[in-house]
């Protein structure tokens, strides 16, 4: 059904995925997202990535970050709930000697996620019964902004992302959970309510993990959809591959994203990506749910690569809006002082889509 359309076409079609706003919906039917990430060295990403959902029009959104991040987090926003529930090595509430701490520091992270006997134990201690509470409540979570690579903060990603997995819920994966995927593929193969959202850099290591050729230097289109094809099938998943033409795979079924957006290649946009991803992710469940008079016939099949379509082509619109406005200062905060302009341009305004 999406083969051979135009983007505006798309578009079109992908307002049908957007929920309305109906006076007997209650909080939370719109959408609970939480975002896991956040330490003590990046606390812009998950920031992003959960602001972003809200600005969408995500009801709940949530932060579970390593302890010292919390703070400096919900100082950016009261709109947001910030959960401290995530320990580095460094914390002194694990309770492991300094030499076990060095060895474990020492240790290949391969080993220590598929092993790690010991890190089990004060994970299922201190993470997992808070992280547990709060997924029950989540409908969509996105794992990776800013979470960096301690050891004991990856083991707790294997152990939660297992959890999500159990819980049968939507994940997009970013940032540091694309490395973790890239040393134990795994984690998330087979999982169709997994998407990756790997940048050039991060495409290229996955791929070479996964015995895929590919470069990361300019591509023809149809290498490019070729590339990213394999890598869903292989992982058995949805790859969303950044980048000048961002092309969107699950198995056969692609699209590719070729809105201009911006000249700044400003960090965190990524960030504001995944949680746009979140919300619009999450309304196509609910669509395939009959959450309220749906209009359309979107398949099962066409329905997530569609919602990813719109939620790229949001971010991508935004920023070209925040690029006219502020140019070489533009930064990733006016790209969401831009999302409400461009997501009513898109999807609400009275005229079909003038793209
Ligand atoms: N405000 C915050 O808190 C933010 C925090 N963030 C968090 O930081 C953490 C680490 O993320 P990251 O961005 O440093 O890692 P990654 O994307 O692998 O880049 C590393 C290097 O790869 C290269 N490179 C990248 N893209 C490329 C391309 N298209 N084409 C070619 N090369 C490319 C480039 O290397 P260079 O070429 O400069 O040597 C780049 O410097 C992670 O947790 C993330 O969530 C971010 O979300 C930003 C906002
Ligand atoms: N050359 C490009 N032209 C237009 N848009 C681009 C280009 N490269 C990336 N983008 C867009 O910028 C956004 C962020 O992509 P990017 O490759 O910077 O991701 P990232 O490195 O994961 O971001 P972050 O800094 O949040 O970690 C995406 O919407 C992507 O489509």
């Amino acid at each position: 059904m999406l083969r051979n359309k135009s983007p505006k076409e798309l578009i079109n079609i992908s307002r049908n995925l957007v929920q309305p706003l109906l006076p007997h919906f209650h909080k939370g039917q719109s959408g609970k997202v939480t975002v896991i990430g956040g330490n003590e060295d990046y606390t812009g990403a998950p920031f992003f990535a959960c602001h972003s959902a809200a600005l969408v029009g995500a009801d709940l959104s949530h932060v579970i970050c390593e302890r010292h991040a919390a703070p400096v987090i919900k100082s950016y926003s009261p709109d947001l709930m910030i959960h401290p529930y995530l320990y580095d090595l460094d914390n002194p509430a694990i309770k492991l000697a300094q030499a076990e701490i060095d060895q474990l520091r020492k240790t290949p992270l391969k080993d220590v996620i598929t092993d790690g006997a010991l890190l089990n134990s004060i994970i299922d201690d201190l993470v997992m019964p808070k992280v547990k509470g709060l997924l029950a409540r989540t409908d969509i979570v996105v794992v990776g902004p800013g979470f960096g690579r301690d050891p004991l903060m990856m083991k707790s990603l294997v152990r939660i992302i297992d959890e999500i997995k159990q819980m049968d819920l939507p994940i997009i994966l970013d940032a540091d959970s694309l490395f973790l995927i890239s040393i134990y593929p795994n984690i998330i193969s087979g999982y169709k309510k997994a998407i990756i959202t790997p940048n050039v850099v991060e495409f290229d290591r996955i791929a070479k993990t996964l015995g895929i050729d590919s470069s990361i230097s300019e591509q023809n289109v149809n290498t490019l959809i070729e590339e990213t094809q394999t890598m869903s099938k292989k992982l058995g998943v949805t790859v969303i591959r950044k980048g000048r033409q961002e092309v969107i795979a699950y198995q056969d079924t692609y699209l590719v994203n070729d809105f201009s957006g911006s000249s700044r290649r400003v960090g965190g946009q990524g960030d504001t990506l995944t949680g746009s991803l979140a919300t619009f992710v999450n309304w196509s469940y609910n669509y395939l749910d009959k959450v309220w008079d749906t209009k359309g016939d979107i398949s099962e099949g066409d329905a997530q690569v569609l919602a990813c379509y719109a939620a790229c082509s949001l971010v991508r619109s935004s920023a070209a809006k925040a690029f006219a406005k502020h140019g070489r200062a533009m930064q990733t905060t006016n790209v969401h002082e831009c999302l409400p302009t461009a997501f009513a341009e898109l999807f609400e305004s009275n005229q079909k889509a003038n793209i």
